[in-house]
């Protein structure tokens, strides 16, 4: 059976290509009033696989341009209703559907105390990309399959680009361009050793750090929502603060070891854990001989989640259906899901 999911998931690189060749003016001009008047505070607002794609958003902004910027939890404003200072802030939502009212409502606050207000957003006709004074399209197309795939690639090269337009990096955004063909280069990867491990597990720890803690966070949700696996994704430092205990004799570990400054910190981690006696999988670039997946890589280390992400859907894809499971309709759950 070749579920949606797997089917939407492997054109991401398609998509990509149709984003990449819309909205550079748009991006350019964003970037030119960012340069112009830098924004006092940045937030991210975002939930489920959206809220992974702000956390690498974040973390692009603060290591390429040294402003922090943090998760605003939404409650503050739907809930709380706390008087936030938005004044000179810029929000910056991500959504596939557009359509969750604890994502719209901040979106609408910031920007009428006077924010910069940015939204990501697939459906280019939803409330959200009403609400927000930049809509960016992600041209992702139509998702139907419950598990977000294609649309989360799409936002992450869309964090990519608002980040490399502000930076005016040109050489960044030679990299962004170049993605299409890493990403269709990344579905033909064989991860058949993770479904042979995983087919008949009921829990595992997803490790990332960095750049690549997204990628954890993602992949963890992917477990639960379409293998029903109970995944929890940690910071490769954060393990070590207490979930280690839970390490027992071939205890499933994914491990993404992306490169950049993180890396090496990663590969001592899943040595250690195979010593623990945890059944460790190594996903690292080819480089690197002790891993047991191989993860893609982009033109540039920044963007390497964005490939590595893909390789592990075609997988996630495969290993639900390894498990019985339909991805495109897990349990309990839908494809738009409106919490406040
Ligand atoms: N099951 C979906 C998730 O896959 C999705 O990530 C989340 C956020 O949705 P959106 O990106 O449309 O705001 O909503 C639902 O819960």
């Amino acid at each position: 059976m070749t579920s949606l999911m797997l089917k939407e998931a492997r054109s991401a690189a398609e998509h990509v290509a149709l984003q990449l060749g819309q909205d550079n003016d748009r991006y350019a001009e964003l970037g030119q009033r960012l340069r112009a008047a830098p924004p006092s505070s940045i937030l991210t607002v975002a939930r489920g696989s959206s809220d992974h794609a702000a956390n690498y958003c974040a973390y692009l902004i603060m290591a390429r341009l040294g402003r922090i910027v943090a998760s605003l939890p939404l409650s503050l404003v739907t809930l709380n209703k706390a008087p936030l200072i938005a004044r000179d802030a810029l929000a910056i939502a991500i959504s596939q559907s557009g359509q969750s009212p604890d994502v719209i409502e901040p979106i609408r606050y910031f920007r009428d105390s006077g924010a910069t207000t940015v939204a990501l957003v697939n459906d280019a006709a939803s409330p959200l990309a009403d609400s927000a004074e930049w809509a960016l399209p992600l041209h992702a197309g139509a998702e139907l399959s419950v598990a977000a795939t294609k649309s989360f690639i799409a936002s992450l090269v869309a964090a990519a680009r608002l980040t490399a337009h502000w930076q005016d990096d040109a050489a960044f955004l030679a990299a962004i361009d170049a993605l299409p063909q890493a990403l269709t280069a990344a579905t033909q990867l064989d991860w058949s050793p993770a479904i042979e491990v995983l087919a008949p597990s009921s829990r595992i720890m997803v490790v990332g750090r960095g750049i690549s803690l997204p990628l954890a966070l993602e992949s963890a949700l992917k477990f639960k929502e379409t293998s029903a696996i109970q995944a929890e994704a940690f910071s490769g430092a954060e393990i070590k603060h207490g979930p280690m205990a839970l390490i027992d004799e071939g205890y499933p570990l994914l491990i993404f070891a992306t490169r950049g400054p993180t890396q090496t910190s990663l590969l001592k981690l899943a040595d250690e854990m195979r010593g623990r006696g945890a059944k460790v999988l190594l996903a690292a670039p080819d480089d690197v001989a002790a891993r047991d997946l191989t993860l893609p890589i982009a033109a540039t280390p920044d963007l390497d989640p964005i490939v590595a992400i893909q390789a592990f859907y075609v997988m996630a894809a495969q290993l639900a259906v390894a498990r019985g499971m339909d991805p495109d309709q897990p349990r309990h759950l839908s494809k738009v899901t409106k919490t406040q």
